[in-house]
């Protein structure tokens, strides 16, 4: 037989990839639950110069110990110029969602200096596949130190958060990733909407096109001052209501897609400062809330270059129009994004995304993101106007 491709992802209850188009298989959990009696009680083995940690992101040195680590060791673009900068703040958002275990985020220290040199986490959510809600394990952040790669330590963090999980008797995950993975359920391409073309070209980010001069780049990107939706204005917490009952009727249009409560909305979808954005447009007779649109903001470092350090970058997030054309709110939340300075706002071709993306004068992105379910299998893959899930 071939050698094995995937010697640790072969082992797991997770699509395989000679299994695709075997349509005798059936669509759901591929594992049924176990006993909590039958859950491995201790944790998974570790290189002896390693022990596990809890992450306490609350406290503000563990919180720091964890930016750190991504900030060095996360993940880079595809030519390694660029790399993912969380901010403490936004880990903070990222990792306490309701119903959160502050077990689930799993670090590895040197057992000598103590230092952090992996991180794994998950989160509870409530996930619509098709017609079922399945509670899952948000699985992200999964780091190990640049100077620890190749040493088969992912898949040790893996089955640990999986055990974690799996004693909150939780048997399903879901997870993105850059790589291909035995296997996708989906595969999203990423597109990019220039809001500081200048800088954007200064740091190799995007290219002069052919027969552009800077001045004509600059035009072509170039924003109204004010947002043209009458009615558009920051979301704020009585709101709430009115934009849960929108979401979670957009979203349930979709094949897999959050479930959210008013608390998931209160947490996911309010303001929080430099973390997540979102404006709601009010109508001006009726006063109910009929569109809301909403960003997180993730910054990547910028690794090479003399001039500039940070590329500031916002990413579609939630984004339900029922009244206001989409592309017109789209486009008021580009003003937004260019007005608070960003140079960047990035989204996936997913939900309704691909209606907008071409007008509004994105450019496709040089990879994919990859969308994955851990024990339950789907018959054929999504297209990814049948996504509605967005991870960070
Ligand atoms: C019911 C609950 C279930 C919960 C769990 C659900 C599942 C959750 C799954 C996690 C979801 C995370 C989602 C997420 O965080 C978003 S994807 C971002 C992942 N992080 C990064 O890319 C940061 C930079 N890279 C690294 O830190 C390392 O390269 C990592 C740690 C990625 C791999 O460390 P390494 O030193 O380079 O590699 P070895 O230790 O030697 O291990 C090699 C094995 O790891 C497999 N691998 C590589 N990248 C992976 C990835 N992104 N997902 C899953 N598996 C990945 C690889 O295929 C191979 O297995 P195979 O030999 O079978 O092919
Ligand atoms: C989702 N979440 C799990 C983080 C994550 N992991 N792996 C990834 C691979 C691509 C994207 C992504 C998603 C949307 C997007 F508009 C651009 C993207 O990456 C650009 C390339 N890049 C990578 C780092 N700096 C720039 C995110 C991720």
């Amino acid at each position: 037989s071939l050698p094995k491709k995937h010697p640790f992802w072969e082992t797991q209850p997770v699509g395989q990839f000679n299994e695709i188009g075997d349509s005798t298989l059936p669509e759901g959990p591929i594992e049924a639950p176990k006993p909590l009696s039958e859950v491995r009680p201790e944790s998974y083995n570790l290189p002896g110069a390693y022990e596990w940690t809890t992450c306490d992101i609350d406290d503000d040195a563990a919180a720091a110990e964890v930016y750190n680590l991504l900030s060095n060791n996360y993940v880079e673009d595809d030519e390694n110029m660029f790399r993912f900068n969380y901010s403490k703040e936004f880990l903070r958002w990222a990792l306490r969602p309701p119903g959160y275990f502050k077990q689930w985020h799993i670090g590895v220290r040197v057992k000598g200096s103590k230092k952090l040199v992996a991180f794994i986490t998950a989160v509870p959510a409530k996930i619509k596949v098709r017609k079922e809600i399945v509670l899952m394990a948000e699985v992200n952040f999964l780091c190990v130190h640049k100077k620890l790669r190749s040493k088969r330590l992912a898949p040790v963090m893996i089955k640990e958060v999986t055990r974690r999980v799996h004693l909150e008797n939780i048997w399903q995950a879901s997870y993105t990733a850059g790589v291909v993975l035995p296997t996708p359920i989906s595969t999203c391409q990423y597109w990019h909407r220039s809001l500081n073309p200048k800088k954007l070209i200064d740091v190799g980010f995007s290219r002069l096109g052919a027969r552009m001069t800077m001045s004509r780049t600059m035009k072509l990107y170039k924003l109204s001052e004010k947002t043209i939706t009458p009615g558009f204005r920051k979301m704020e917490l009585r709101d709430v209501p009115e934009v849960t009952r929108l979401v979670c009727k957009y979203l349930a249009q979709f094949e897999v897609a959050p479930n959210f409560d008013e608390y998931d909305v209160e947490h996911w979808i309010l303001p929080k400062a430099d973390v997540v954005d979102s404006y709601v447009v009010e109508s001006p007779v009726t006063h109910v809330v009929t569109d809301f649109c909403s960003f997180y903001t993730l910054p990547s470092s910028i690794l090479m270059n003399s001039n500039y350090s940070i590329l500031k970058a916002a990413y579609s997030f939630y984004n339900v129009a029922t009244k206001t054309p989409l592309i017109q709110l789209m486009n008021d939340a580009l003003i937004i994004a260019k007005k608070n300075d960003y140079d960047v706002f990035n989204a996936l071709d997913l939900m309704y995304n691909e209606s907008f993306l071409k007008e509004l004068k994105f450019g496709p992105g040089d990879g994919h993101l990859h969308y994955y379910l851990y024990n339950y299998r789907l018959c054929q893959p999504l297209k990814p106007s049948e996504l509605g899930l967005v991870l960070l």
